[in-house]
C-alpha cells in the first residue's frame, strides 16, 4: 500500500484563494491483501457515491459486496472492470466482510449494524442511529481521528459513526479557527441541497423544475411543499416545545461530541433550498480569544480539505456549484463581526458537497484510517 500526499485538490476559480489539501490517500484498489468491503444501500445516492469515492481514492479491497433491499436484488453494477450483482441485505450478509459501509437509513443500521459487528465487521455508519451512543466514535478524519485510534481491521467488530452532513461541512471550516481562538458560541444558518433527502428528492427537484417551467403544477411527493423555485424549513422532525428540528439539534449535539466540548453554545436554523447536491452554511462565531481575519485565513488555508474563495473585489465567494463533486469544503466571506466592539467575532460562508465530504468521502476516509 502506498501513501500519497494529495496536493492537487485546489480550486482554480477566478479571484483569490487558495489552500492545499493534505489528505493522505491510500493507493491500491482490488488487491488480494485488501479488506473485504460491503456497501449497504449501494443503489442510493450515497451508496453510488461510495463507489465513486472508492475508485477515486484507489481504496484497497479484496472483495466487494453490494447490498440493498429485495427491490434491487439482481441488479448488475459495473465497477473497475468487474460486474457485480446487487444482493438483498440479510442477517447472513456479513459473514465474510471486514468493513461495511452503511448508508440505508437509521432503521437498517439499527437492525443490521449489530449483526455485522457480531460477525467481526467494522461498520462505518452514515445514519444517525449510533452517533450519540456512548462508546461509538463520531469522526471527521481531519478533526478527531484519535477518537477511533483503537479500532483497526482484523481486531474485531465495531461501529464508527459518520457525522451529519451539515455538521461535517461546518466543522471542516470552524475547527481550525476553534483550535486558534476557542469557539464560545456558534450560530449557523444552512441552505441544504436535495441530495440530503436521497435520490428520490433529487429527482423531485428535476421533475418539479421541468413541470413549473412547462406551466404545469408542481407535484410534491417527497417534501410536503413545492420545492422548485422555493425554499422551506428543513423537513426533519420538529420539537414543538423547543422550536428546533432534528437537523438543527444534530449540529448542536454532534459538534459537542466531535470536539469533546459539551459546553460550547450553538444555535442553528436549517433550510432546504432547491440546489442539487452541495450544502451552504452561513456561520457566525464568538471566540474566547481575539482572532483577526488574517489569522483566520491563514489557519483555514493550512487545514487539510479546505479551499478558500474570498475575493471581495470581485464579489466572488463559495457557491454550491464550486463545491459540487469536489472533495474539499470551500470557505469565504471571512470577516470580523462588526456587531461586536472587540476582535472576538467572525463570520464565514461555507459550501460542501453533501454526498461527498458530507457523507461518502468522510466515511471512506474513516475506512482508510482503519487500515493504517
Ligand atoms: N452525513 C451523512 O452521513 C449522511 C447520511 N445519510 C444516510 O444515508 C442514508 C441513505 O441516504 P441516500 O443514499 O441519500 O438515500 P437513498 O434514498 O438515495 O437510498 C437509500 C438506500 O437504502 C437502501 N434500502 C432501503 N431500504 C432497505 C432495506 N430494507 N434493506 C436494504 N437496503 C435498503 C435502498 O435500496 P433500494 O434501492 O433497494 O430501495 C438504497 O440503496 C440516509 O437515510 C441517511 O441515514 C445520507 C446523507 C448524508
Ligand atoms: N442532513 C441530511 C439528511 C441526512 O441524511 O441526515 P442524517 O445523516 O443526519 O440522517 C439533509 O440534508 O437533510
Amino acid at each position: 500500500m502506498q501513501l500519497l500526499n494529495n496536493r492537487s485538490a485546489q480550486l482554480r476559480a477566478p479571484g483569490k484563494r487558495v489552500s492545499r489539501a493534505r489528505v493522505a490517500v491510500v493507493r491500491a484498489a482490488k488487491t488480494a491483501d485488501g479488506p473485504r468491503v460491503a456497501i449497504v444501500g449501494v443503489t442510493g445516492a450515497v451508496g453510488q457515491e461510495f463507489l465513486t469515492v472508492l475508485k477515486e481514492r484507489n481504496f484497497p479491497y479484496s472483495d466487494l459486496k453490494l447490498l440493498a433491499s429485495a427491490r434491487s436484488a439482481g441488479q448488475k453494477q459495473e465497477f473497475e472492470g468487474h460486474t457485480y450483482t446487487v444482493q438483498e441485505l440479510t442477517e447472513n450478509s456479513f459473514k465474510d466482510v471486514d468493513i461495511a459501509l452503511f448508508s440505508a437509513g437509521g432503521s437498517i443500521s439499527k437492525k443490521f449494524g449489530p449483526v455485522a459487528v457480531k460477525d467481526g465487521a467494522i461498520v462505518v455508519d452514515n445514519s444517525s442511529a449510533y452517533r450519540m451512543t456512548e462508546g461509538v466514535p463520531l469522526v471527521i478524519p481531519e478533526v478527531n481521528p484519535e477518537a477511533m485510534s483503537h479500532i483497526k481491521v482484523g481486531k474485531g467488530g465495531a461501529i464508527i459513526a459518520n457525522p451529519n452532513c451539515s455538521t461535517i461541512i461546518a466543522l471542516m471550516a470552524v475547527t481550525p479557527l476553534h483550535r486558534l481562538a476557542t469557539v464560545k458560541r456558534m450560530c449557523v444558518s444552512t441552505y441544504q441541497a436535495a441530495s440530503g433527502a436521497g435520490a428520490a428528492a433529487m429527482e423531485e427537484l428535476r421533475q418539479q423544475t421541468r413541470d413549473v417551467l412547462d406551466g404545469k403544477p408542481a407535484q410534491p411527493k417527497i417534501f410536503p411543499l413545492q420545492y422548485a423555485f422555493n425554499l422551506f424549513s428543513h423537513n426533519s422532525g420538529m420539537d414543538v416545545e423547543l422550536g428546533y428540528n432534528e437537523e438543527e439539534m444534530k449540529l448542536v449535539k454532534e459538534t459537542r461530541k466531535i470536539w469533546s466540548f459539551p459546553s460550547v453554545r450553538i444555535t442553528a436554523t436549517c433550510v432546504r433550498v432547491p440546489v442539487m447536491r452541495a450544502h451552504a452554511e452561513s456561520i457566525n462565531l464568538e471566540f474566547e480569544n481575539d482572532i483577526s481575519e488574517a489569522a483566520a485565513l491563514e489557519a483555514l488555508a493550512a487545514f487539510p480539505g479546505v479551499s478558500i474563495i474570498n475575493d471581495r473585489q470581485n464579489n466572488r465567494f463559495p457557491t454550491p456549484l464550486d463545491a459540487t463533486t469536489k472533495d474539499n469544503v470551500f470557505v469565504g466571506r471571512v470577516r470580523r463581526d462588526i456587531s461586536r466592539d472587540d476582535n472576538k467575532g467572525l463570520d464565514l460562508f461555507v459550501c460542501g458537497d453533501q454526498i461527498k465530504k458530507g457523507a461518502a468521502l468522510n466515511a471512506v476516509q474513516i475506512a482508510e484510517l482503519l487500515l493504517k
